[in-house]
Parts: structure tokens; sequence; C-alpha cells
């Protein structure tokens, strides 16, 4: 699916009527969504059993496979029979919400792994740590795409309300890129203020190349904007308070945003010190930070933390990268950093990148690399790790 069919499909309602689209959704959902969740459940596993037999790695599966059960009800039932097509649209929502931790539940279930069951941290070896980054990218891609065909049914169809009236579901057909942006920046720099009782300043420059005039606007989910948005700029906050230290004056964080008639680049450059290029390897691995662990710092509850979890950058590239634009970090160590986030501005061309299931993924797991995605565009660098 591209933006554009979300959108087109979204629109339609008002030409085909809301039952008719309602019914035609629930028909292609039935049948995508089984496939997809199947997909990550075989994928699951293929998973090195050391995490497999993890408590919260079996709490995530049973999910799963739940959820693929109460789907698979829908695959013969009467769509012409109202209240069957509308317990389908709460069941996408009940179903939604069971999913809403799987996140930090696999995240434990990794932390298990590595702890070991007496606590002690027990070395992981670098075949498993491979496959459960492979693993972690291929089943986070597949949530974000499993949640935004949910969300767009749920909220044409199930009463949910859009953020605001004049989105289609979860899409904004005039995302104001400048807007969301600033509106990131503005919730980490709150979080940022409750925790280094600092923080720098924003400058702002846009260029708007197709038209001068024009703000900055393309088809985009606002929320997976914000999302990307917020983690680099609490990065980046973080990195300039660390470095600047009780310092008055911060440099601020120089954000450029660029649109062309085929991309949207936006860069957030910091001078908080940068990232040693021996850790750039690291960069995108979940769990990876040289923040102390929330957990293990004893951050009060009160104070949000600012980083620790090692999930800000991969979950963000993945957000990215799922309507085919890109996350990239360079950096100058002892200087800083500049993050830039692409994205497409067609919206034709920002169609959902997914990974595939097939034999040779398979191959991954008992360890040759396969690229096993549904484009070969980032192949690559998943083929580099
Ligand atoms: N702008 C930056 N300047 C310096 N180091 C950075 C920057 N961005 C990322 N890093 C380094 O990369 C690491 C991983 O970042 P990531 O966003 O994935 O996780 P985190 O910020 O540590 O934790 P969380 O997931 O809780 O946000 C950081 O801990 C930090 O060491």
């Amino acid at each position: 699916m591209s933006i554009q069919a979300f959108l087109d499909f979204g629109k339609s309602l008002q030409r085909n009527g809301k039952t008719f689209c309602e019914k035609a959704s629930c028909n292609f959902l039935r049948k995508e969504l089984p496939v997809r969740l199947a997909n990550i459940i075989k994928e699951i596993h293929l998973l090195p059993e050391s995490l497999i037999c993890q408590p919260s790695t079996q709490i995530v599966q049973g999910w799963y496979e739940k959820s693929f059960a109460e789907l698979i009800t829908y695959e013969q039932a009467d769509l012409t029979n109202d209240a069957i097509v509308s317990r389908f649209t709460q069941d996408l929502i009940k179903i939604r919400n069971r999913h809403n931790l799987v996140v930090e539940t696999m995240a434990q279930g990794v932390v298990e792994l590595s702890r070991g069951s007496e606590d002690k941290r027990i070395m992981v070896d670098s075949v498993t740590r491979d496959s459960i980054q492979y693993f972690l990218d291929r089943f986070y891609m597949m949530r974000i795409s499993i949640r935004m065909l949910i969300n767009q049914h749920t909220i044409l169809f199930g009463g949910e309300l859009p953020f605001s009236a004049g989105h289609v579901g979860t899409i904004d057909p005039e995302c104001d890129i400048q807007l969301v942006v600033e509106d990131a920046f503005a919730s980490a720099r709150s979080l940022c203020e409750n925790f280094y009782e600092q923080s720098p300043e924003l400058k702002m420059t846009c260029i708007n190349t197709v038209n001068r005039e024009e703000p900055l606007k393309i088809v985009y989910v606002p929320s997976h904007l914000f999302h990307i948005s917020f983690e680099l700029f609490k990065n980046a906050m973080r990195a300039t308070c660390e470095k600047g230290g009780a310092s008055l004056s911060l440099p601020p964080i120089e954000v450029v945003i660029v649109k062309t008639t085929e991309d949207v680049a936006i860069k957030m450059s910091d001078q908080g010190g940068g990232i040693p290029q021996r850790n750039m390897p690291q960069l995108f691995e979940y769990m990876f930070s040289t923040a102390p662990s929330p957990v293990d710092a004893g951050t009060s509850v009160n104070v949000v933390p600012m980083a620790g979890y090692g999930y800000g950058l991969p979950l963000s590239r993945l957000y990215a990268r799922y309507f085919h634009g890109d996350l990239q970090v360079y950096s100058i160590h002892g200087f800083g950093t500049d993050a830039v986030i692409y994205l497409k501005t067609l919206s034709e061309s920002a169609s959902e990148f997914l990974p595939v299931f097939n034999k040779s993924v398979m191959k991954q797991y008992s360890s040759t690399r396969t690229h096993g995605w549904s484009s070969s565009k980032f192949s690559h660098l998943v083929e580099w790790g």
C-alpha cells in the first residue's frame, strides 16, 4: 500500500458510502492482517531457542497467536451481515490494544536473554546477536505496518476520532513538516528542562525548491514524523547539555528542511561533542545506549528519562523507512552530530517497505545473510548490518 492508496481509499467514502467501504476494508484486512501476523509468527519460530524460551518472548508469541486465531475466524464470514462487519471492527480495536506493549515486552525478552536465569550477564554470541537485530528490525517494521492498517480502519469506521478534522485516518493530506518538527522540539525541550534544568534553542531554516512561497507540506502520517523528530531532538539535547555542563549559552540545534520534487530532507545538527567512530557500527543496534539504563540508574519516578533504552534510533529509522524514507546519522567526534531524515515528496512513491518471508530468509537465522525485504533498496545495508 502507498500513502496515496490509503488516502484514495479514505476519500472514496464520500463517493461510495461508508457501509460499502467498511465492507471492502474488512474484506481486505481479513486476508491481509492474518498474512502479516503469520509471517511474523513463522519468523518468531526461527529465533534462537535461547530467546524464544524467555518468559517475555513467550508472552509476545502468545499475543500474536491469539490475534491470528481471532482474525482467521472471519475468513469465511458473511460480510453482507452488518453485525459481523461491525464486530470485526471492534475486534480490531481489541487486537490493537492487546499489542500495545509489544515493543517493551519484546525488549524485556532480550534483556532476560542477556541476563541469564540468575540475573548474571551471560555472553550472547555474535550469531545470536545478529539474528536478534535482524529479527527485531523486521518484527517492529511489521508491527508498524499492522498498526497502520488497523488504525486507518478503526478511525474511518470504528468511531475513533482522527487527530484533526482534516486527517484521513492517521494521514494528514497537508502535513506541515515545519509545524510537526517544531512540536516535537517543544516536547523534547520540556523533557530536557525537567531533566537538565536547561535546554538549547532551535534555529530553523526551511527551503521549498518546488514553490518558494509555499509552506513545506506533504501527504504523511504526522505521528510518525513526530516520533522520529522527538527521538532525534532528545539525543541532540542530551548531547548538548552533557557537553555544555552548567554553561549558560548552549549552542542551538540547527534544523534545515528542504523540499524538492522527489524528497524532503530534514537535517538536525547539534554541537554536542559527536560520536566516536568506534560506536558508529552499533548506533542502530537495539539496546545500544551510552546512557545509564533508566532502571539501573534509579531515576526518580517523577523524572522521565532522556535516554537509556537504546531504541530511539533503530525504531525511528524503521518509521522513516516504512514509507520508503530513511534516517542517516553522520558525526564528527569532538564536535557534533548531524541526523538526516529523508521522506518521499510524492505520496505515490511512499509505499510500504515490508519484510517478506520466504525460504531465503530462513538462512539468515542459520547465519547466512540475505536481504529478505519487499524491495532491494536497503539490501546493501541489511547485508552489511
Ligand atoms: N546527537 C547525538 N550526539 C551524541 N551521541 C548520540 C547522538 N544521537 C545518538 N547518540 C548515541 O547513540 C546512542 C543510541 O541512541 P538511541 O536514540 O538509539 O538510544 P538512547 O537515546 O540512548 O535511548 P532511548 O532509546 O531511551 O532514547 C546514544 O546513547 C548516544 O550514545
